[in-house]
């Protein structure tokens, strides 16, 4: 509900993640108005294979919108636009005569295009793809997943080359479909998540043609590439035209690029990493394209409509809050996420155990499809006790490789890390990342980062912000963690997590 604090008009931005859409609406000072959210289902076909069901998605968003709006107390007129966010990667395919998607959507975390990332690697070479696209060719990508659909959908090829299907990470589904769907929906990404697609050249900021010829996907089901913060046209039809038509769609963004933006790391070198299912570390890197040597990616940061595109260094961490998820649920060690800080702070170190979460392999720095999980150091001495400190420190030693990675690339010292998500309630793991980075680690007033770095590219397009300087001024300090760890632990507990990551490798061979 509105109260006296929050005095309209608002922006409203819809967050569309990996297991839940969200909507929530935000006053101008950048404080949370209402929200709304919705669960959606899983759906794991075989091993290693994730999917999703984009009309439900569409739906529990349409839900979600009005939910949060109805719960905010306010009407059309009080909302001045909406801006999206979204989990990248995921890509879905529909026809666009009738809007029916032609197959459930494929998710970022699905390995399926494991072998067929292998054979574009012998046939066409890992570095052009680095070289253009900024990534690594790996399954986690959109492009090999449309080709995959293109390639094991029945008569979709021919579809495709007629002209009947459009391609789209969700953003461009859910934009497509606020917009008016099959009634003149707008058919667009932006560029924060068209740089997730191995599809689109960094350089130009264009669809790479001869790329995308060789992953094997048709450039004529693909969306136009805009910047991250303007208007790409109205809400109009359905449901949502009825009670919401005429707000202005006014940004896109993938969600930790989102979260970035949320927190307002505005100048080259501030980094915020972002602690849920996964973990997603992401610099600004200003105006330069930094090159990766040392395992991550070169990726769009944001771009506010016609201003220079901002770049940006990543390191991808595929288990975080889901290796506690697999405590909870699979093991049954703990009976809630929050547990497993008691359980921890029962004793007072691992006990010599190391835990690496390898999976569904390594993400960054390695990009190793070939690991597996491993706990090292085993010995009768180690409790459930010492194996929940072991789970907490993975995220901690992970984080750690990856600032180690992006000083070597970016040449930056880390100086404050800025952390979100719903790890960051721990307070044991937000202390023992301060203590493994050795550096500073603060967490915002305003923790859905990711939905206010939507709500404010799509304040900047229409006008409701100003410039960033506005935006810098809502960011508030809620906690900070120091470093307390000695040099001497420190570097002997990242020897031993070494080690143990070095066990994980080359588990799955050819045969397997
Ligand atoms: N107190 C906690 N300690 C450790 N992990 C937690 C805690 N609370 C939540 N988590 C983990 O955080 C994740 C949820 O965070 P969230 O930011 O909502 O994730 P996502 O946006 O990826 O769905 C879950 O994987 C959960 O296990
Ligand atoms: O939806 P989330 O928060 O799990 O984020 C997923 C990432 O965008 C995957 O790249």
């Amino acid at each position: 509900m509105t109260d006296a604090h929050t005095a309209g008009p608002f922006i409203a931005a819809i967050d569309q993640g990996t297991t839940s859409s969200r909507c929530i609406v935000f006053d101008r000072d950048g404080r949370i108005v209402a929200v709304d959210q919705k669960e959606h289902e899983q759906i794991f076909p075989k091993p290693g294979w994730v999917e999703h069901d984009a009309n439900e998605i569409w739906a529990n968003v349409q839900e979600v919108v009005a939910g949060a709006v109805a719960k905010a107390g306010v009407t059309r007129d009080d909302i001045k636009a909406i801006g999206i966010t979204n989990q990248r990667e995921t890509t879905v395919l529909w026809d666009k005569n009738t809007g029916e998607p032609v197959h459930n959507a494929i998710v970022w975390q699905d390995t399926r295009t494991d072998a067929l990332c292998r054979e574009l690697g012998r046939n066409v070479g890992q570095d052009r793809f680095r070289r253009e696209t900024g990534l690594p060719l790996a399954s986690y990508f959109s492009g090999p997943k449309a080709r995959w659909l293109l390639d094991n959908v029945e008569g979709l090829r021919e579809r495709a080359e007629a002209g009947d299907i459009l391609f789209g990470t969700m953003d461009s589904w859910v934009i497509w479909n606020l917009t008016g769907g099959v009634d003149g929906g707008r058919h667009v990404t932006d560029v924060t998540n068209a740089s997730r697609t191995l599809l689109m050249n960094l350089h130009t900021m264009r669809w790479d043609d001869k790329i995308c010829e060789s992953i094997g996907v048709p450039e004529r089901i693909l969306p136009e590439i805009r910047s991250s913060a303007e208007v790409y046209g109205e809400i109009s039809g359905g449901r949502l035209g009825e009670l919401l038509g005429g707000i202005p769609v006014a940004s896109a963004l993938g969600d930790q690029q989102a979260a970035l933006f949320g927190q307002c790391c505005f100048s080259e070198g501030e980094t915020k990493s972002t602690y849920g299912t996964g973990t997603f570390m992401v610099m600004n890197t200003g105006e330069k394209i930094i090159n990766s040597y040392a395992g991550l990616l070169t990726t769009v940061g944001y771009k506010i409509g016609d201003q220079p595109t901002v770049y940006a260094l990543e390191g991808s961490i595929a288990v975080t809050g889901s290796l506690v998820q697999w405590m909870r649920d699979q093991m049954g060690l703990i009976s809630t996420a929050a547990e497993i800080e008691t359980l921890a702070l029962s004793v007072e170190d691992n006990g010599g155990a190391y835990f690496v979460p390898a999976f569904s392999g390594l993400f960054a720095p390695h990009w190793r499809s070939d690991a597996r999980g491993v706990i090292a150091g085993l010995t009768r001495y180690v409790t459930k006790a010492h194996l929940a400190r072991a789970v907490l420190e993975a995220t901690a030693w992970q984080t750690r490789e990856i600032a180690d990675a992006m000083v070597k690339d970016s040449g930056d010292e880390l100086v404050t890390l800025k952390v979100d998500g719903g790890m960051t309630a721990n307070n044991l793991l937000m202390q023992t990342l301060a203590d493994v980075l050795d550096a500073p680690v603060v967490r915002p007033m305003v923790a859905e980062t990711t939905c206010l770095g939507a709500a404010y590219a799509a304040g900047l397009a229409v006008g409701f912000w100003s410039s960033t300087d506005d935006l810098r001024a809502n960011w508030r300090r809620a906690a900070e963690w120091t470093p307390r760890m000695d040099a001497e632990t420190r570097a002997r507990e990242y020897k031993n997590w070494l080690k143990a990551v070095d066990r994980t490798m080359g588990w799955i061979d050819d045969e397997s």
